[in-house]
């Protein structure tokens, strides 16, 4: 796996400090503030675990780190680096991918195309460039290809390679899309809810390849998760949101625990 394996910690600008730096980050829409005040960080290569009930503010916290919402206030420094005000794109282009709850999959394409277009914003060498500079051109797509073999390779999906990715089982369309963000060669993955509707055994297989692409890779990731099973098998550290404040912080057997982490589950419902 070299070829797809995450910058050294040296490439983050920070090598000793967080990757990412989240503080005091506020999300309002009209009367609606999803976010007053949200802070955290992670380390390189830390798996963090974003919890809440519905409409505590995880969906605005990834949001806000690629891009699609700006906030009305806050910092979110990656390696150094602000993301406020860049564009999604960007954001994407300095080293953040992210996972989709509903899969940001193309139907019609391939597995091994979907996982291409992962690459796309890695590509240098665009059509007309690639016509007059043949020899690089194809030495590139074939670096590209290689990159894509090892995803696949690393998350078992070779049987479906060319199968198009509307095709696919559900289990394994997740982890294609798992696989889309890691084409990408992330410094940092957001996982958007990556075992939501899946069977037991579906989310035992997820949470495998879950390990493996972090153990492989070394990528820091934030999950954000409603089984907490998976989150206190995976995460390091976890941040408890509840309307839009982080009531909690720590180890997950803290958070768990934390009296106003069980309030506001049993007061929603959970
Ligand atoms: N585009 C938007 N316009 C208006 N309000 C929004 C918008 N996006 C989010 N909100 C509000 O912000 C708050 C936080 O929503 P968010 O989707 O971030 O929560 P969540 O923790 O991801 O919830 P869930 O677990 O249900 O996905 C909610 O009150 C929600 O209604």
């Amino acid at each position: 796996m070299e070829r797809v394996s995450a910058p050294a910690p040296a490439a983050s600008g920070q090598a000793s400090g967080p990757l990412l730096a989240v503080a005091d980050l506020t999300l309002r829409f009209g009367g609606v503030t999803a976010l007053d005040g949200v802070g955290f960080t992670v380390a390189p290569g830390e798996l963090l675990a974003v919890i809440g009930p519905n409409g505590a503010g995880k969906t605005s916290v990834f949001n806000c780190l690629n891009g699609v919402y700006r906030p009305q206030r806050g910092t979110i420094e990656l390696g150094g680096q602000s993301l406020i005000g860049r564009a999604p794109a960007a954001i994407a282009g300095l080293g953040v991918a992210r996972t989709f709850q509903n899969l940001g999959l193309f139907p019609q394409l391939s597995l091994v195309d979907n996982l291409m277009l992962g690459r796309h914003h890695l590509m240098r060498t665009g059509f007309l460039a690639g016509m007059a500079w043949w020899g690089r051109a194809k030495r590139e797509e074939i670096e590209h290809r290689a990159a894509v073999e090892d995803v696949i390779e690393l998350l078992e999906l070779e049987p479906y390679r060319r199968t198009p990715a509307g095709l696919l089982p559900y289990g394994v369309a997740k982890r294609a899309e798992l696989g889309r963000a890691l084409a990408m060669e992330p410094r940092l993955l957001l996982l958007d809810e990556p075992v939501a509707g899946m069977n037991v055994e579906e989310t035992e297989d997820m949470a495998r390849y879950l390990v493996q692409a972090r153990r492989e890779l070394g990528l820091a990731m934030i999950l954000v998760e409603h089984d907490m099973r998976l989150v206190m098998d995976l995460a390091d550290r976890v941040v408890a949101l509840d309307f839009g404040v982080v009531i909690a912080a720590g180890t997950p057997d803290e958070v768990r625990d934390d009296p106003r982490v069980v309030e506001a589950y049993l007061g929603c419902g959970a």
